[in-house]
């Protein structure tokens, strides 16, 4: 998917004004509330008009103030799931999916229902009233109906806002299975970093109205690390081995980690904080934390008055943080090995 935006549209004192071009599958926008990302969706959607500027997609001029051209929503081929679901309370799950069908030209519709259904998980759900449903079902069901449209871009406006922790991490699952499943590339928009870093592989930051930056999602959070109350959030993917106790053992890489807020689910994610990493130069004995991780300096950044410091740890990374003193007395460099120790209740259990 390749997206040109060069628009100008003002609301009062807010202005928006952006010349952009980005190109992938899977592209976060991320900004603060009032930034100006859900004014870019409906610019892009075609639900409000630009002041001026133009709006490619995949080689399409969707609008252009100066040839006079404005596509209608229904002819730009993208679909929007929003915060909250939108689906008509009158009809049942199926009729709901099956409007989707009938936005899409004959032509275009590509799209499987059994194998939508399937993907989503909605198969028991059909017939059932849309009131009926739990947050996580009706986004869901948005997701179908957005999909069965046979959109060339869906866009995510925070569509996991509305929903509670546990869910929106059981929800992130389907909407990237569904879009690679479909081939459908997204546009999500977020203020969450975490969210953010979840699904898309790049992100176009917004502020007042302009965007300020494309970045890997890597980027963007190294970049906030120095000024958030929790430093960078490390996302760590897991898989169980064993229960010890009050302990659960999960493999990471090519290590063990110990875990007291576990459970049985065969995988999980979970996040840990850069500020409970301990390091340590040499071996320390006997301590009550249950990690101990032997590590390889990958990397050192500023970051507000402290200094990032990236591990390689069994394969995977992580990214820890220490004051500038700290740093110097470690003498911690690029390819020094350290050890990194971490409590078992500092991890915390993403959904
Ligand atoms: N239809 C409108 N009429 C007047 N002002 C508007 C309109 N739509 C948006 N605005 C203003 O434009 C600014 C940007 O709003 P927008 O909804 O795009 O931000 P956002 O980044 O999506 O925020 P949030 O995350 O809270 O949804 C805000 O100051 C908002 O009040």
């Amino acid at each position: 998917m390749e997206l040109r935006m060069a628009v100008t549209k003002r609301f009062g004192a807010f202005d928006l004004e952006t010349d952009f071009t980005t190109s992938g599958e899977a592209i976060g926008v991320f900004g603060q509330s009032g930034s100006g990302k859900s004014t870019l969706v409906s610019l892009l959607a075609g639900l409000a008009q630009p002041d001026a500027g133009e709006i490619w997609l995949d080689g399409e001029c969707l609008y252009s103030s100066s040839r006079r051209i404005d596509l209608p929503p229904q002819r730009r081929r993208v679909g929007i799931v929003f915060q909250n679901a939108c689906l008509f309370p009158h009809l049942d799950v199926e009729a709901n999916l099956l409007y989707g069908y009938r936005r899409c030209a004959p032509e275009n519709r590509s799209i499987d229902f059994k194998t939508l259904i399937g993907v989503l998980r909605l198969e028991e759900l059909l017939k059932r009233g849309v009131n009926r449903l739990s947050g996580g079902e009706r986004q869901r069901v948005a997701l179908g109906r957005a999909i069965l449209a046979n959109p060339r871009l869906l866009l995510m406006d925070e569509p996991l806002s509305a929903l509670d922790d546990s869910l929106k991490f059981q929800i992130i699952t389907y909407l990237k299975s569904a879009s690679e499943e479909f081939r459908i590339p997204y546009l999500f928009i977020s203020h969450s970093l975490i969210e953010v870093r979840l699904m898309t592989e790049k992100v176009l930051a917004v502020a007042g109205g302009r965007i300020t930056g494309q970045m890997t999602p890597e980027q963007l959070a190294r970049q906030r690390m120095g000024q958030s109350q929790v430093g960078y959030i490390n996302l760590l993917d897991v898989e169980l081995k064993r229960r010890l106790g009050g302990l659960y053992a999960y493999r990471w890489g090519d290590t063990e980690l110990f875990v007291s807020a576990g459970d049985d689910a065969p995988r999980a994610v979970f996040e840990l904080s850069s500020r409970d990493i301990i390091l340590f130069k040499k071996h320390p004995e006997a301590i009550s934390a249950r990690n101990l991780l032997k590590c390889t300096v990958l990397d050192t950044f500023p970051s507000g008055n402290k200094v990032g410091v990236e591990l390689g740890c069994g394969g995977r990374k992580l990214v820890a943080e220490v004051v500038v003193q700290a740093a110097d007395e470690l003498a911690i460099q690029a390819r020094s090995e350290i050890y990194a120790v971490v409590k078992a209740a500092s991890f915390r259990r993403l959904g």
